[in-house]
């Protein structure tokens, strides 16, 4: 994040009061304003059906920011004068009349703060609506003007790749591809932007990040937390719509693409296009042999005894709907061909963590000895969430022995409790700036679908028997280890001591 700050800007806010909004945007704005990071000139417009005051609504942020800021807030006037910038306006979205009722608000705004008419429409709704919003706005001519128009919308796109396709040509009618910002909170993450330049900048890695030199690479995305108060979404969505389609295949192609040619958005999505068209696309019987799908069992988290899925809050009690996936994937390229890229995700897991581990062969020949008799391998263990930061396990010489060896871990660590700004307050600068780099192209979408939809149609067509099952607390199902044991290697498990020194 670079402090140019060159834009005033007002941000129309659909879903101005509601959780995301209240959770994420209103503490990622401050984390901005606070710091800099965000030109003086910007206002916030709320929208939403219910009434508010202004100084109602001045209130609501506030206190989000002051409960879900990444650090505690000490400053109350500057949290005030943070405040002042937001409005709110009751609107439906169904109601073209109240499109009108803003437009006036906007022009009177643009005038007063002399700003040119670069407005921010960010869709903090149901994407039910996303289609809708992106119609009317143009219909009320609220996207003409002297500045630009940005579109940031939220997940989930679509839930297959035809409906994706519907919502796209929806929105498309009002926006160019180019002012289309859309959300994928991961790659706001500090550590998977990292992925690139670890990746780019660094000969050590580089050189060997192919198939000669790795032999497996391992992404895990899980969680302690449960469906919660989602069930409802959740329930029809699964892992593999919610987790794995976005989040997982995003950091698939950032591990696996080739170095752009430029430092550009669009040299970047080329990359990223080019993996998702390589990723080999299972059907049918693959689907079974390379990805797991399970669900949680009753079980314990710190002690703490936690009820099925089944018996969760909404969900239906004969549910087959999975709470976890695993699965091989292979990306048919020079670069990766043979290389098996592991994914596993879930809710209700033994802890939660964001990690990529990268897998080097082992020497051709082992002159040593552990007390295994094989050597441990060499690993890049990419931290990205909760802990952030960098391991590698290395072999060293076990001291005051001749010849055993022992593997020991470099560190490099940092923890986003001490400051970090979080994903959604990268992803808004960046969408007040102009820069598309973290957020996906269309055709990644689509891709990603592609890749996606026939395994959820074979999952779809199977019966109970082919659900693994796991305890809530633990790493996940048997059938995902046996995924890599099939293969002779292991899930460099959650139980592992990542990025500790042994
Ligand atoms: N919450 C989260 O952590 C995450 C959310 N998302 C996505 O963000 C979006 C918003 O989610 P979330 O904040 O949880 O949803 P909420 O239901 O909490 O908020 C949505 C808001 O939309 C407003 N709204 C609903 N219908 C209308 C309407 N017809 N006209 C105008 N406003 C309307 C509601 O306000 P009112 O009742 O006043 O109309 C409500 O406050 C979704 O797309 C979701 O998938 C993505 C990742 C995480
Ligand atoms: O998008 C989503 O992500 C969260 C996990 O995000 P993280 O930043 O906490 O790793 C997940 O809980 C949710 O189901 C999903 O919709």
């Amino acid at each position: 994040m670079s402090n140019k700050k060159k834009n005033p800007f007002v941000m129309v806010l659909f879903g101005g009061a509601g959780d995301l909004a209240k959770r994420k945007l209103f503490p990622a704005l401050y984390g901005l304003y606070r710091n800099g990071f965000i030109h003086e000139h910007f206002s916030v417009i709320g929208l939403g059906r219910s009434r508010k005051g202004q100084e109602e609504y001045r209130q609501i942020v506030r206190q989000s920011v002051n409960e879900h800021f990444r650090m505690s807030v000490n400053d109350p006037e500057e949290l005030n004068s943070f405040s002042m910038k937001f409005d709110y306006i009751s609107l439906d979205v169904h109601d073209l009349d109240g499109y009108q009722r803003l437009r006036e608000w906007l022009e009177i705004r643009e005038k007063e703060v002399n700003i040119p008419v670069n407005r921010l429409f960010y869709l903090a709704i149901s994407p039910k609506l996303f289609g809708q919003v992106s119609k009317n706005l143009k219909i009320a001519g609220l996207t003409e003007g002297n500045g630009w128009n940005r579109l940031v919308i939220e997940k989930p796109f679509g839930h297959d790749y035809e409906s994706a396709k519907e919502l796209n040509n929806q929105i498309r009618t009002s926006f160019a591809e180019e002012e289309i910002y859309r959300i994928d909170h991961y790659l706001g993450k500090e550590m998977v932007q990292n992925i690139q330049m670890i990746r780019f900048a660094n000969t050590l890695f580089e050189n060997m990040w192919n198939n000669r030199y790795i032999s497996n690479i391992q992404i895990t995305a899980s969680e302690t937390v449960g469906v919660g108060d989602r069930a409802q979404y959740y329930d029809h969505a699964g892992a593999l719509r919610d987790m794995v389609q976005n989040h997982i295949l995003q950091m698939v192609t950032l591990v696996a693409m080739e170095p752009p040619s430029r430092l550009k958005p669009e040299a970047i999505h080329d990359e990223k296009v080019k993996v998702l068209r390589s990723l080999r696309r299972w059907k049918n019987e693959d689907v079974l042999q390379n990805m797991i799908r399970g669900q949680y069992t009753k079980g314990f988290i710190g002690g703490q005894p936690l009820p099925s899925y089944r018996e969760e809050e909404g969900v239906q009690n004969d549910s087959v709907n999975e709470t976890f996936v695993s699965g091989r994937l292979l990306i048919d390229n020079f670069r990766w061909s043979g290389v098996p890229f592991y994914i596993r995700t879930g809710k209700r897991m033994y802890r939660k963590e964001t990690v990529v581990v990268v897998q080097f062969k082992n020497v051709p020949d082992n002159l040593y000895f552990n007390k295994n008799n094989a050597l441990e391998p060499n690993l890049l263990i990419i931290n990205i969430n909760p802990k952030e930061g960098l391991s590698l396990q290395i072999n060293a010489k076990q001291p005051g022995t001749v010849s055993e060896v022992v593997p020991i871990r470099m560190d490099f660590c940092h923890d986003s409790k001490e400051g970090l700004p979080e994903a959604y307050e990268s992803l808004l600068h960046d969408a007040t700036e102009g820069d598309r780099t973290y957020f996906t192209h269309w055709e990644e979408v689509a891709l990603a679908w592609k890749f996606i939809d026939p395994i959820r149609k074979v999952w779809d067509g199977l019966d109970e028997s082919t659900l693994s099952y796991y305890e809530a607390g633990s790493t996940g199902p048997k059938e995902s280890d046996l995924l890599l044991k099939k293969e002779g290697f292991h899930w460099h498990d959650l139980g592992e001591q990542h990025g500790s020194s042994k």
